[in-house]
Formats: C-alpha cells, structure tokens, sequence
C-alpha cells in the first residue's frame, strides 16, 4: 500500500501528497486541483507554470483545474470566468486503496455568499483514481425539482516539449467554434499550432493524443461530446495571470467538456458523471 499525507504549501494552500509504487501526485484541497501527477518511471502528466506563487484565492495555473458550474464567462456582472468551484475550498470524503490504485473522493459544499451564483439544490464531487494512469470524474447529481443546466470542464494542462512539433490527433468528423466564429467542420484528424488557438469541439470521438517528442498522451473521455483545445501563443501569454511570456511553448490543454450543445441538462433525481483518462501510451 502507498502513503497519503497532508501538507501545507509555504504561501499557505493545503494538499494531499500521494506516493505508491504505480504513482506520485500531489492534490489541492483548493479547486480539489491535482497539479502534479507523474507515473514510476515516466515524465510528468501535468504541466504547471513555475510563474505561479500558489497563492490562496487563484486558481493554480496548471494541473486540472476544474471549470464548474459555468464555463468560460456567464455574461452576468461579477460571474467568475470557468465558475467559482476551482478558488473554493473542497472536503476529502473518502479515500481508499485498491491494491496499490487510490481513490479518492472530494465533494464541495456551496457557501452561502456562493448561492448567487448557484442557487440550485445539487451535489457536486470530483472523484480520482491514481494509478498507472490518472482518471478524473466530475459527478453532479439533481437533489432539486426543476432541471439544471450545467456547463463545465476539467481543464487539463499537459507538458508537450515544443508547442511547434506537437501534433494533437483524433479530431477527425468533429465541428468547432473558435473566437466566437463558426462552426467549422474539422479538416483531416490531425491539429498543428502555429498561433493562438482556442476551439471549443463539439461531436467529438472520445479518444485524442498528444504526439510529444518525449513520447505520447493519451486523453479520452466518458459522458463527453465536447472538449476545449487552447495554447495561447505568444499575445495572449503576456496577457495571462501566472504565466510565463516562454509557456505557451511548453503547454497545451486539452479539456474534457460538457459544453455548447453538449451541456447538461440534468433532469430532478439525474446523475451525470464526466469522466477524463489520462496517460502515457
Ligand atoms: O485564464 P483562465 O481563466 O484560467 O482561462 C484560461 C483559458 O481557458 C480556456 O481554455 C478558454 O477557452 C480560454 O479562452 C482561456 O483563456
């Protein structure tokens, strides 16, 4: 059996650090933000920039930030971009070890200076498996009697060595909206970057991969139609709040989603389950 402890960052953020002989990783009990996961023996999964201080209230940049209960902006006035779930504090309900695999479970209770942004009667968890390979589950369940809308996403970060000679693959057949135009049909299976990209894909297979010089990730998805593909290139890195102007070079995300027309609209009583997998392959 492996070891979980609890530690405290030195700026003052608390986390779990997981070590056993499949995996290390560290989790935030802010965001219930994984940052760090690295399998014995192989590089790291997750990228995070080393601009960012871990100072309490933002969002980590880098890890698995979790995008809930909207994402990107709501449109009303003081409505935080990607939801307010990934600057919260969220509670450990279970951890268990399955041989060597940990699980555990996290769950968010909504505050009351929160309940302007979500009214709603819902019970949100992130659930995580840490093995060989990372698997990440955001659960909502309707404890109320009117449907919910929900749009959201587990926004991962991952280290691509050279953002010129990364090739992400698996798109072929699937539509995307970027800045606000289209939808365009995506062309052949294959994405290459040679400036700012932010598509948001719809109809999308539930399987993609990062060809990486340093070898190949591969990410896929339940309970997804929908996933965001962003590298912010060069303008936009100088813009960004803990982030290096060099580490669009480094980085691209790849996020599970439920959005556009792929939104929840959980029914009273529904469960949903989003699911991302995560590995070397
Ligand atoms: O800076 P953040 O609020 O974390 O957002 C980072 C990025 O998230 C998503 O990928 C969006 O599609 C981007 O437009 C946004 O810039």
């Amino acid at each position: 059996m492996g070891k979980l402890s609890r530690h405290q960052h030195p700026n003052g953020l608390e986390y779990l650090q997981v070590e056993s002989a499949l995996c290390q990783a560290r989790i935030f009990f802010q965001g219930a933000q994984i940052d760090s996961f690295i399998p014995t023996g192989k590089a790291p999964l997750l990228w995070v920039s080393d601009a960012d201080d871990y100072s309490p209230g933002n969002g980590i940049r880098g890890g698995i930030p979790v995008c809930w209960p909207w994402f990107g902006m709501d449109g009303r006035d003081g409505f935080p971009q990607h939801g307010f779930a990934r600057t919260r504090e969220w509670q450990l309900l279970s951890h268990e070890w399955q041989g060597e695999v940990l699980a555990l479970k996290f769950g968010l209770e909504i505050q009351e200076t929160d309940r302007r942004f979500w009214p709603h009667n819902t019970q949100v968890e992130l659930h995580f498996l840490l093995g060989e390979s990372l698997t990440v589950s955001l659960v909502n369940r309707n404890l109320g009697q009117e449907p919910v809308r929900i749009t959201q996403a587990l926004h991962s970060y991952f280290p691509i060595v050279d953002i010129h000679t990364l090739r992400a693959t698996g798109f072929a057949g699937a539509r995307y909206i970027e800045f606000g135009e289209g939808p365009y049909a995506q062309e052949g299976d294959e994405v290459h970057f040679d400036r700012e990209t932010d598509r948001v894909y719809t109809q999308l297979g539930p399987v993609q991969q990062l060809h990486t010089t340093d070898g190949t990730i591969e990410v896929s998805r339940e309970h997804s139609h929908s996933a965001v593909l962003w590298n912010p290139w060069i303008d936009k890195s100088k813009r960004l709040a803990r982030f290096n102007d060099e580490d669009y070079l480094t980085m691209v995300c790849l996020e599970a989603a439920n959005v556009l027309e792929d939104a929840l609209e959980l029914a009273p009583g529904e469960r949903h389950c989003l699911t991302t997998r995560i590995r070397w392959c």
